[in-house]
């Protein structure tokens, strides 16, 4: 495929009188991994669930792999595609949350091979050993056969993760992945998505960690009451941004928590 794997257009999200998102135009090319950041209620999850459609845009256009998610009708409002077809665009996409939502009574292994099972009706064995792949991809090869209860949040998280990579997603969006976590395991979790991001993963990542927007992210995309601030390189948003609200925001978060 060419062209980016995510495009938006002027999208704008509205809780009743209350517009979260106003106007974001945003492209994420394959293989690029985007950070985005910005003050907490700025809109940086309502932007995530709009792409999955988790959220019904109010307002724009949003193209998965080319592909228009819903249609336009004359007033632009987007009107949503049969819910198979949502569905079918889903499967390209992974998606992980900040609560991780592991069905309890499966094993690890049990829960990362449900969706190719149920979905996309793969054969049992092959299944297994996809995710037996996956589970050593996190570290958690050792525990399979754990049920949810018994593993921290952080392997919780990782599990998380290799059942969003079995259904072999084309990009994948982390929504403050680790911010139910402690910092140390934050920081296993962390280590995993630093992992994908170098293997050439596609990734949209909203998060606090500004350590892993710096380290991690090609391009930063600042996010402010519901527009995109400024974006760039990493070495400069947290260097040279060229806003002020930018260089208030990163003053505040990277005071209150040094890297
Ligand atoms: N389903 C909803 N109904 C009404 N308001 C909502 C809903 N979802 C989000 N909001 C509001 O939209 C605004 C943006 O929320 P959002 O979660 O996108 O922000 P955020 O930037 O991810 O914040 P944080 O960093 O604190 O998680 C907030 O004021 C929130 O209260």
């Amino acid at each position: 495929m060419s062209g980016p794997i995510i495009r938006v257009e002027g999208l704008r999200k509205s809780f009743g009188e209350r517009e979260v998102l106003r106007g974001i135009d945003l492209e994420v090319a394959k293989g690029e991994v985007v950070v985005v950041i910005g003050p907490s209620g700025c809109g940086k999850s309502t932007l995530l669930r709009c792409l999955n459609y988790l959220e019904e845009p109010t307002q724009g256009r949003i193209w998965l792999r080319g592909e228009l998610l819903g249609r336009q009708d004359r007033d632009g409002r987007l009107v949503p595609r049969p819910e198979a077809e949502v569905d079918r665009q889903r499967t390209h996409i992974g998606m992980v949350f900040q609560r991780f939502n592991l069905f309890p009574h499966m094993t690890a292994l049990g829960n990362v091979i449900e969706a190719p099972l149920r979905v996309k009706r793969i054969p049992r064995d092959k299944a297994e050993a996809l995710g037996l792949r996956l589970l050593e991809r996190v570290g958690l090869l050792d525990r399979k056969d754990e049920y949810p209860a018994r593993l921290s949040g952080g392997q919780q998280q990782r599990v998380a993760i290799a059942r969003a990579l079995a259904m072999e997603p084309e990009v994948m969006l982390f929504d403050e992945a680790t911010s139910a976590l402690d910092p140390e395991l934050a920081d296993e979790v962390l280590q995993v998505m630093q992992g994908l991001a170098r293997e050439g993963m596609t990734m949209l990542v909203v998060t606090h960690e500004m350590g892993f927007a710096r380290e991690v992210a090609h391009r930063v995309v600042v996010l402010d009451a519901g527009t995109v601030l400024e974006q760039g390189p990493p070495s400069v948003i947290f260097s040279q941004p060229s806003q002020p609200r930018t260089r208030e925001f990163l003053h505040k978060v990277l005071h209150l928590r040094p890297e």
